[in-house]
């Protein structure tokens, strides 16, 4: 499952370099510098077509060439020999070239459907601690995986957005959006009613994770739909449209939703440790892959770059057997082997990176 091959081509300060990826845990060690985190990032470009890094492309390519190229070979589905293939080149000035399984493709949006990542890095904790956006891709990741007819959805109600949006700034008066927002409160009611159901059965999973991972603590988690759901949307926008005229933006509606997460009662970035709030991160994002794996054919690969920092022995022992019995593809970087031991079971596979230069044990 997942990546069972990766070339990478003048991505950061590899050159070139290929790796066969086992379906378990996969090790990549190597001092600071070395290019660890360039090769989760380059995995990461093919499953959602972005860095993690950077939003500027000039800064991915290797210095002193045009573009990068990363090519891929995936197994999509669980018990399904069939390999995707993947072909990615993105240039300094951001043209991209795609290509799955040979054939052009034009929306890098289809990249998610093949490989279905989730990523935990030094800065994951922002996951809690920031606005409510990174939350509700959290939660539209698992909708969008679950539910076929989301993502279309879903850019239905962008689309609608931008233009109510266009037309409150411009001033006019309701009548002029009442079209609008019909067909608004259509799609936002039914992208919610689709995270509602979601997260019915993820956050009981997610609480039992943070159970095994932080006892200490009581977690309670809520989803806020975006306005009051005891009325329906089309009212509220009618309601509330002289507020959004003045704002210039709407100011209720799914494009609002968030979850609440509190520990002790207490919002959980305002309590907890930075290795804590790692863990938390951690068990939000592993509970999403287990979930998947239990209710598609699909299975997530997770990309943990560093994943000794912050945490102590026993915590690394508790999230490396969780990853474990997920039976998922896993990346992880460290500098050292001691910081992985908990990682290494009978067939994980171990790449080691210097200046660039990738290579299996
Ligand atoms: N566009 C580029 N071309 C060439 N080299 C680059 C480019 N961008 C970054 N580098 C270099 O690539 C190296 C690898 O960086 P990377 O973040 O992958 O290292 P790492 O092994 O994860 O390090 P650490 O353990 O310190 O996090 C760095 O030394 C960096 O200076």
């Amino acid at each position: 499952m997942g990546l069972v091959k990766l070339n990478l081509t003048d991505f950061r300060n590899i050159k070139h370099a290929s790796m066969q990826p086992g379906a378990g845990i996969n090790i990549i060690l190597g001092d600071n510098g070395s290019g660890k985190s360039s090769v989760l990032e380059a995995i990461h470009y093919l499953g959602l077509g972005r860095s993690f890094r950077t939003h500027l492309t000039s800064r991915v390519v290797h210095h002193g060439e045009k573009d990068f190229t990363l090519f891929s070979e995936c197994r999509q589905r669980l018990n399904d020999d069939r390999i995707t293939t993947i072909g990615l080149k993105k240039s300094k000035n951001s043209d991209t070239e795609l290509k799955i399984a040979g054939q052009k493709a034009e929306r890098l949006a289809e990249l998610p459907g093949i490989l279905p990542l989730q990523l935990i890095h030094p800065e994951s904790f922002t996951l809690l601690s920031s606005g409510p956006k990174l939350r509700r891709q959290f939660v539209d990741w698992g909708v969008f995986h679950l539910e076929t007819d989301f993502f279309a959805t879903w850019a239905k109600l962008t689309r609608l957005l931008k233009q109510r949006n266009a037309i409150l700034k411009s001033g006019k008066r309701y009548a002029e959006l009442a079209y609008w927002d019909k067909e608004f409160a259509v799609q936002g009611t039914i992208i919610a009613q689709m995270r509602r159901r979601y997260l019915e059965q993820l956050i009981p999973i997610i609480k039992s994770a943070l159970a095994d991972f932080l006892p200490e603590y009581d977690f309670d988690i809520r989803y806020h739909q975006g306005w009051d759901r005891n009325i329906e949307l089309a009212a509220l926008l009618k309601q509330n449209f002289m507020r959004d005229q003045q704002l210039g933006y709407t100011s209720l509606g799914p494009q609002k939703a968030d979850i609440r997460i509190r520990a002790n009662g207490v919002p959980a970035h305002d309590i907890l440790s930075r290795g804590q709030l790692k863990l938390a991160v951690c068990a939000m994002r592993l509970s999403q892959g287990l979930f998947l794996s239990q209710h598609s054919n699909k299975r997530c690969t997770f990309l943990i770059d560093d994943f000794s920092s912050e945490l102590d022995d026993s915590k690394r022992k508790l999230l490396a057997q969780y990853l474990i019995e997920s039976k998922a593809q896993v990346f992880v970087t460290a500098i050292d082997k001691s910081q992985v031991t908990a990682l290494l079971t009978e067939d994980c596979k171990m790449f080691h990176v210097e200046h660039g230069k990738l290579i299996e044990f």
